[in-house]
């Protein structure tokens, strides 16, 4: 089973509009109130890609019940704990520019972190625990050190795909795989990465330190991943960007989904950015259809590690 854990999910409140002038009222034209959240939405397209998981993680309030609901009628499982307080809804513009504005983290108790800890020791060898979005600053380090253990004793593979100084301080727990955009991986190296060149760069380091698969998204440019054996690199099939949001979660859920079903990791990547390009050409997640449809256009090239 994949198991998708969201510290901090929200409701995308993702508006339309012909022009978004800051400073002023503005009117949209259209609003859509999507559950959302990184993990979440690798659990919704995984449910796409009819692929099962449970979604984990942190929900409360009248946000959190309009979010579990959603879920469970399109049918994923949820286990959220009550976090007592509202989750947190982000505003998403879709103007001439995309513009977002994240609420912050719950404030999580230790007794409810102890929850998530249980439900993650109850978990079994093959299944995959999922770790997405921005984790709060208030959890004590150990805590992560504490899940990370869990998942390597019952032979959990590990994915994780947040930002910030989470994202370094995590890196030593040696994930399956990591999904940064090249913005995250060069804040990770305090530098800025502008090339596929350069993303394979830092990411062969991560992977020299220990993590097994490096997936680093380009957006409209691609994405490359990077493993022991070299490097792949893949353009994104053209199209008409209309929300990119979640455009990375997919592309997780897409390599997830493949990987489970054959453990090859190329055949993986390229449906992964077939996925996330998929989501990116429309308003709310894609369909496995969707992803299909692109998926020839999207072909990769491979680099082999020099021995
Ligand atoms: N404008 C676009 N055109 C085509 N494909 C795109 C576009 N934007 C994103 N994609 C596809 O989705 C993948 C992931 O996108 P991106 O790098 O924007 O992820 P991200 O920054 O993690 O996004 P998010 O955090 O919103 O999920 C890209 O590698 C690409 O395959
Ligand atoms: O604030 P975080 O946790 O970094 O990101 C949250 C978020 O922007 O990421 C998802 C897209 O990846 C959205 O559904 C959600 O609003």
């Amino acid at each position: 089973m994949i198991y998708t854990c969201t510290f901090t999910p929200s409701i995308d409140y993702t508006t339309y509009l012909a022009e978004f002038e800051a400073g002023r009222l503005n009117r949209a034209e259209d609003v859509y109130y999507y559950p959302g959240g990184k993990g979440i939405n690798v659990s919704r397209v995984l449910n796409r890609l009819d692929t099962d998981s449970v979604a984990l993680g942190f929900a409360g309030g009248f946000t959190g019940e309009y979010l579990k609901q959603f879920l469970n009628n399109e049918g994923i499982q949820t286990e959220f704990t009550d976090t007592g307080e509202n989750t947190r809804i982000n505003v998403k513009i879709k103007a001439k520019n995309e513009t977002e504005l994240n609420g912050p983290s719950p404030e999580i108790q230790n007794h409810q972190l102890d929850s998530l800890l249980e439900k993650v020791t109850m978990m079994k060898e093959d299944d995959w625990f999922v770790l997405a979005g921005s984790l709060p600053s208030s959890i004590p380090a150990d805590f992560y050190e504490k899940l990370t253990n869990a998942c390597r004793k019952k032979g959990v593979r590990f994915v994780l795909d947040t930002s910030g100084p989470a994202l370094g301080s995590l890196l030593s727990t040696n994930p399956f795989l990591i999904k940064p955009n090249s913005e995250e991986l060069g804040d990770l190296f305090g530098t800025s990465i502008t090339s596929k060149r350069q993303a394979a760069h830092y990411a062969k380091k991560l992977v020299d330190d220990g993590i097994t698969y490096v997936i680093v998204s380009m957006g409209g440019e691609g994405a490359i991943l990077v493993s022991k054996e070299g490097t792949w690199t893949a353009e994104s099939p053209r199209g008409k960007a209309v929300n990119t949001v979640g455009a990375g979660d997919s592309m997780v859920a897409g390599f997830l989904a493949s990987f489970q079903k054959n453990g090859n990791a190329e055949e993986a990547f390229r449906f992964g950015v077939a996925c996330g390009s998929a989501t990116a050409f429309q308003s709310d997640l894609c369909q496995k259809e969707d992803a299909q449809k692109l998926l020839g256009q999207v072909t990769t090239k491979f680099i082999r590690n020099r021995m």
